[in-house]
């Protein structure tokens, strides 16, 4: 991870401290305060804002409906900021682009208020418009409680019908602006649900599963089901780590059972950490589909011995932990590889403790493995992505990635998937997983890697997640890919490949 990952130069103080007596005094409404402090960060220094928000509602002990407002100002305004620019494009005379970049965090957190919560609209306005005084001063106090005031004359659905481009003539370029997403990512989502071509030409025929239960008449019914779902809070899913904790003790703790993987079970509501299964690190927090993908490659039958299994991207280790458990259990080894020493970290932590300390971490570039060809009977490649399938998550990637991050992660995804088909033995099975579903980094990688071989055939990926309703995708079924609107995951995909 990049020094962006950093939520902030100052260390947050432990839970409970007091603070120092150089600390600034709480700012005045420091729900506002906070989100408008995380939005520049974002905006100006690349912050990650699930990582900086929590860390600075620490420092600054702002906890209960405080830390809620922040919490919903702050991921509202991100995740709907492309609707929210189109409207206040439309309220000031000038460009957005040249309105000063202090001041467009507080328009777009006055947008969000107005449009998106129950705050009353002469409170939103009055309110924002204090912290527009305090954080960039009188005169463009003035200028955001004028938008503010124009904001707040329509509905959110008033504002689309206005700024939103014609359903009927332009249908990704309405998605866009009413489920605030890139074009090009509405784009690619049309293309993996088979509603729109990858590449030019006709939509594949899976659109017709893929779409299932969608209106037929709407143009892109399903894409528009995917990026209402991007959109919502995603629930916090555990994951008990086999041999180590069961779903039965999580219940216990107050989560509730999952729906796909007998390892998971989903918490409604509370801090995971207060679980002690999750203090220990005998439970995680995991997305389902990033179990069952792991699980998926541990029920392929394989003849011959089943002792050597590789997770080649291993970093932060949460594949590798559901791993090592279940190789464990079946008196394999798992070696746990990651490029980056510090994430390499984060993964022996994750496995430590596994059952008969079945997983070994190592520092390894996969592209050129200090492992030898052929070793391994079961290998897991979750290559390093565009995450456009954990959008929910990341409320800001969505404005981060381009078009060009997809095309330029494709040469290192091909390297990974080569070296891991390379390290597996015959008659072994290979895992290319990918937490996004652009065709360019999920299919285009996998057939272009095929085509060049003649020593691997894709298996249908599905036959191994019995139970999982729609998952099946690609020309013929051959490939997994889970969505938050069908499955309630992020949208990961999967390839098995058995290596001849
Ligand atoms: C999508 S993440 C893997 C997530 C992980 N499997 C999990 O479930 O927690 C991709 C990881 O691959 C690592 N990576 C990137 N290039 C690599 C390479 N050439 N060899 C090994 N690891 C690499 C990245 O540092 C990153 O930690």
């Amino acid at each position: 991870m990049s020094d962006r990952s950093r939520p902030s130069s100052r260390a947050p103080r432990k839970n409970g401290e007091k603070s120092g007596r150089n600390t600034p005094p709480a700012p005045k409404d420091p729900a506002r305060r906070a989100a408008y402090d995380v939005l520049r960060a974002v905006q100006d220094r690349d912050a990650y804002a699930n990582l900086l928000l929590p860390s600075l509602l620490r420092e600054r002990s702002v906890h209960g409906r405080d830390a809620a407002l922040a919490t919903e100002l702050t991921y509202g305004a991100l995740r709907r900021q492309g609707t929210y620019d189109a409207i206040l494009d439309a309220c000031i005379d000038r460009s957005l682009e040249s309105v000063d970049s202090e001041v467009l965090p507080v328009l777009r957190l006055g947008a969000h208020q107005l449009l998106a919560t129950a705050i009353p609209p002469h409170a939103a306005v009055s309110a924002t418009v204090d912290l527009a005084r305090r954080v960039v001063g009188h005169h463009r106090g003035r200028f955001a409680n004028a938008v503010l005031r124009k904001v707040g004359r329509r509905s959110l659905d008033e504002w689309t019908a206005v700024v939103a481009p014609d359903r009927a003539a332009d249908p990704a370029g309405h998605l866009s602006v009413v489920h605030s997403h890139p074009r090009w990512i509405v784009d690619a989502f049309a293309a993996a649900l088979g509603e729109a071509p990858a590449h030019g030409g006709a939509p594949e025929p899976e659109a017709a599963a893929g779409a299932a239960g969608a209106d037929p008449g709407a143009p892109l019914a399903e894409t528009e089901r995917l990026l209402a779902a991007d959109n919502e809070r995603p629930r916090v899913t555990l994951v008990a780590k086999p041999g180590r904790a069961a779903v039965d003790d999580l219940l216990a703790g107050g989560a509730t059972a999952a729906r796909f993987s007998p390892y998971a079970a989903y918490l409604p509501e509370g801090d995971p950490a207060l679980l002690r299964e999750v203090r220990q690190r005998r439970a995680a927090v995991q997305d389902e589909a990033s179990q069952l993908v792991a699980l998926a490659l541990t029920r392929v039958g394989v003849d011959g011995p089943d002792a050597r299994w590789l997770d080649a991207c291993a970093g932060p280790g949460g594949k590798a932990a559901l791993l090592a458990g279940l190789a464990g259990a079946r008196d394999a080894r798992l070696l746990a590889a990651e490029a980056q020493p510090a994430r390499a970290g984060l993964v022996a932590g994750a496995v430590e403790r596994s059952p008969r300390d079945a997983a070994r971490t190592v520092v390894a570039d996969a592209t050129r493995p200090p492992w030898g060809a052929g070793v391994f009977d079961r290998v897991v490649v979750d290559a390093p992505c565009t995450g456009l399938g954990a959008l929910r998550r990341r409320p800001e990637a969505r404005w981060r990635r381009t078009p060009e991050t997809a095309e330029a992660l494709a040469p290192l995804q091909r390297d990974l998937l080569r070296s891991a088909l390379d390290s597996t033995r015959a008659g072994g099975v290979a895992a290319y997983v990918t937490c996004s579903p652009h065709p360019d980094e999920t299919r285009g990688v996998v057939e272009a890697v095929l085509a060049e071989r003649g020593d691997a055939e894709v298996l249908r990926a599905a036959d191994y997640l019995d139970g999982v309703p729609d998952v099946a995708a690609g020309p013929s079924g051959e490939y997994v890919q889970f969505w938050p609107h069908r499955h309630g995951t992020d949208a990961m995909f999967l390839a098995l490949v058995r290596k001849r």
